[in-house]
């Protein structure tokens, strides 16, 4: 496991080792050029110095003249960067990296190791299976009991870079790319609800979801919540601010049709409706109590004939009939400021 602890003095000297033969690289190229150009009948055996090398390297410069036998001398004029210019540029920048690397790492570990989610539970879809059409919405309260675990998660959550404080005149464009930008927020332009994606996927043959979430990937997976050789690998975060909600909406055919999202911060009711292509015999509008600390597992069906939304602009919510998972004396539910993460398998090409 890494400690986070950084090895300052082999850093320095791995540092060292390569400004020294880069150093005789140029020099030896240098060395070449010279012979080249004061041997004419080397002339065109001058070999100019990589362009792709920029900082440290010697940069050339080449001018062809002609002399009277008609014959073009190359001559070159160079630039050696000195000794201590390289220590010092690459030195600094790397320990400035490995510097902040380090702290991102321990910052995640000790966040991953900072909360509990009862891992020995297996979960049984009959206990947690809320209706049953459609037949595949579960819901498992207490998921994270703990509130002060809740907490230190959202803190974590809390402390991702934010895109739109760095720069506030970023196109719409430019703000969907970079939603692409791993584990930093994002407003929406027209929801202004702030989002942060962490999707695993984007590297090849690794997975980069950082250990708070990999915990959780660990357990579902233990948990039979998905399936070990489809793990979530993509996980959205949603922060609303009291009232604020989400259009009625499918996930889409870019993951397994599954999804689990764990609420923090405050309860809401989460609609599902029936798409239009259900027969009108098919029941109307759902609602799911979703309560701080619970996971809410749902697929097939319920994934792909029906949407799901949380209500814009309401402080307040009445719970129907129609709901699935409330306690028979709730009737209003009070909104909060609330985050949730919602995992998913994203299919790759
Ligand atoms: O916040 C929620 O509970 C729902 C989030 C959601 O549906 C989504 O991100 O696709
Ligand atoms: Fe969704």
């Amino acid at each position: 496991m890494d400690d986070g602890a950084i090895d300052f003095r082999k850093l320095l000297k791995e540092e060292k080792r390569k400004a020294k033969l880069e150093r005789q690289r140029q020099q030896q190229q240098q060395q070449q050029k010279d012979d080249a150009v004061q041997d004419p009948s080397t002339n065109h055996a001058a070999v100019a110095t990589d362009p792709s090398i920029t900082n440290h390297a010697a940069v050339a410069t080449e001018t062809n003249s002609s002399d009277n036998t008609g014959t073009t001398n190359q001559t070159y004029s160079t630039t050696i960067i000195r000794e201590e210019d390289v220590d010092a540029l690459d030195f600094e920048r790397l320990v400035q990296e490995e510097k902040e690397a380090s702290k991102k790492r321990q910052h995640e570990q000790a966040m991953a190791d900072g909360w509990s989610i009862p891992q020995q539970r297996q979960v049984d879809p009959r206990q947690h299976l809320v209706c049953s059409n459609p037949p595949s919405i579960f819901y498992i309260p207490n998921f994270m009991p703990q509130e002060s675990d809740q907490q230190a998660l959202m803190e974590w959550l809390l402390s991702l870079p934010d895109n739109n404080q760095n720069n506030t005149t970023t196109s719409n464009h430019e703000k969907e790319a970079s939603l692409q930008a791993n584990g930093t927020w994002t407003t929406m332009h027209y929801a202004k609800r702030r989002v942060a994606l962490f999707d695993g996927t984007l590297q090849v043959g690794q997975s980069t979801l950082p250990p708070p979430l990999q915990r959780f990937v660990t357990v579902f997976c233990q948990q039979g919540i998905f399936p070990v050789e489809e793990p979530p690998n993509h996980v959205l975060i949603n922060e609303y601010s009291p009232g604020q909600g989400i259009l009625p909406h499918t996930d889409g055919p870019a993951y397994i049709s599954r999804t689990a999202t764990l609420s923090l911060g405050s309860d809401v009711l989460l609609q599902f409706t029936p798409r239009p292509h259900l027969d009108s015999n098919q029941p109307t509008t759902r609602q799911l109590w979703l309560e701080k600390g619970s996971l809410l597992v749902f697929q097939d069906a319920a994934y792909l004939d029906y949407m799901h939304g949380i209500q814009d602009r309401v402080l307040e919510e009445t719970v129907t009939e129609n709901c699935l998972n409330a306690p028979a004396n709730t009737q209003i539910i009070k909104r909060g400021y609330r985050i949730s993460l919602t995992f998913r398998h994203k299919l790759v090409q």
